[in-house]
């Protein structure tokens, strides 16, 4: 398992081991002892699965508020995503600044998104299924959102906004300069 840093404190870049022969490929995707012999001490108590079937679905920017915030560990089982997670501690030096990057099932790039990071990401290849766990339980009354097209974010999604397909409500969601659920 390789953890690499990115530049934004906490969030990291996780690459399982995989082993290939004739018959394909065997990784463990997640195993608790190595996250903890890592530093990593998360505990994950939900899995998630989405299916996008059009390319340019943007899904996000979600984060739960306390005291059911998330901690996310991101990958894709089939297809290519942009995945970006935003800064949204108030007192964080990185303060509104995002990470984006490719995550494929063949490059096998998983990403841990911590609390105090909103996380959205936009398909790049049609029937893209997205994995992911999470360290807190679903709850609608918690589940707050950022506006994925704030000029203010600078987020250069792939495609033009005209074009890509987002869920309504998230439409709805406040940028980062009206946003009041933010972490310290
Ligand atoms: C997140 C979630 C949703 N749901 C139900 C609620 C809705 O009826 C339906 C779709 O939910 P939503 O439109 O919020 O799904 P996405 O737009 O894919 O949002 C997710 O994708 C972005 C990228 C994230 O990072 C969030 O964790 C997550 O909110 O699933 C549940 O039952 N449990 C859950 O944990």
């Amino acid at each position: 398992m390789i953890v690499e840093d990115t530049a934004l404190d906490g969030v990291k870049i996780i690459t399982p081991k995989k082993f290939g022969d004739e018959r394909g490929f065997f990784s463990e995707t997640y195993t608790q002892s190595k996250w903890d012999a890592a530093g990593l001490p998360f505990r994950f108590v939900q899995d998630n699965h989405s299916l996008s079937a059009a390319i340019g679905v943007i899904r996000g920017l979600h984060f739960q508020s306390a005291p059911f915030a998330q901690d996310k560990l991101i990958r894709v089982l089939r297809g290519r995503i942009l995945d970006v997670a935003v800064d949204i501690r108030r007192s964080s030096k990185t303060f509104g600044k995002h990470v984006a990057l490719e995550l494929s099932s063949d490059n096998w790039r998983q990403l841990l998104v911590p609390i105090g990071f909103a996380h959205g990401f936009c398909t790049l290849e049609p029937n893209t299924e997205v994995f992911y766990k999470v360290t807190n339980y679903y709850s609608p009354q918690n589940d707050r959102g950022l506006a994925f097209d704030d000029p203010d974010l600078g987020i250069e999604w792939p495609f033009p906004i005209s074009d890509v397909q987002a869920n309504a409500r998230d439409r709805s969601w406040p940028r980062l300069r009206d946003l009041v659920d933010m972490f310290e």
